[in-house]
């Protein structure tokens, strides 16, 4: 997979190089490339905003400089992914679909963010994505870069050491995952759930199927009516 981020902060994405992503771009599994903004501008102070029509506070980033990084980067078999606070919620199936791409590119916005043009535009020429990490507000996209990076290059082949945690972990088969544990037995009189010491996989499977279920029902009851819900047997439902 090829990434290119283009960000008017370079260096907010320096924790790319950083552990699992870092050693996904040394083994070739994934190349990143983070580009300043500023190299598509052309005046003398290197402009990259300026003021909203209509009036309102702040700034609105111009689309000149954005066109012509699209225009440099962009390729027929492209996705641009932009962060932002109007964007559709950023989910683990947001993530398995981003993960298929071959090249993403990411916009990050500042200010009051990139004129609407820029992603209108771009939309004629190939797929847009706008996501939202949340119900929340950051300065900028740089941030939900960092987390829909994380998110997305986990799920490349060969970059988790053991692939099968995928398929046991939170809003893998849309539920959240049971509760873990690991030596010692006990711990400040705590013991760890006798089930799970058993050897029985069989019955350790239906525990923490259950166990499963019940955090999902108790924290995240959307997850058993979205459109994300699993698919529950007659066992499930008996929880
Ligand atoms: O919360 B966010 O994901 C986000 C993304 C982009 C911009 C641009 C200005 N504020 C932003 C916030």
């Amino acid at each position: 997979m090829r990434v290119d981020v283009v960000t008017i902060f370079p260096e907010y994405l320096s924790p790319l190089s950083l552990s699992l992503i870092g050693k996904a771009q040394a083994s070739g599994l994934l190349s990143v490339d983070v580009h300043d903004l500023r190299t598509w501008t052309s005046d003398v102070h290197r402009t990259v905003d300026d003021t909203p029509y209509g009036g309102g506070p702040g700034m609105v980033m111009r689309p000149e400089p954005w066109g012509l990084a699209l225009d440099a980067l962009a390729t027929p078999s492209s996705r641009l992914v932009v962060p932002t606070p109007v964007g559709a919620p950023f989910t683990q199936r947001t993530a398995h679909s981003l993960a298929d791409a071959s090249h993403l590119i990411f916009a990050c916005g500042r200010y009051e963010g990139i004129d609407q043009r820029v992603l209108d535009h771009a939309s004629s020429r190939l797929p847009v994505t706008e996501v939202s990490l949340g119900d929340y507000v950051l300065f900028g996209g740089e941030v939900a870069v960092l987390v829909i990076m994380e998110a997305v290059v986990r799920l490349l082949p060969g970059v988790l050491g053991n692939a099968d945690s995928l398929a046991e972990e939170s809003h893998a088969a849309g539920l959240l995952e049971a509760p873990v544990y690991t030596k010692p037995p006990v711990w400040r009189d705590l013991a760890v759930p006798d089930i799970l010491r058993s050897g029985d996989h069989g019955r350790i499977a239906r525990w923490r199927r259950d166990e499963s279920l019940r955090r999902t029902a108790t924290r995240r009851p959307d997850m058993l009516s979205g459109p994300e819900a699993p698919e529950l047997d007659k066992a499930d439902r008996a929880v």
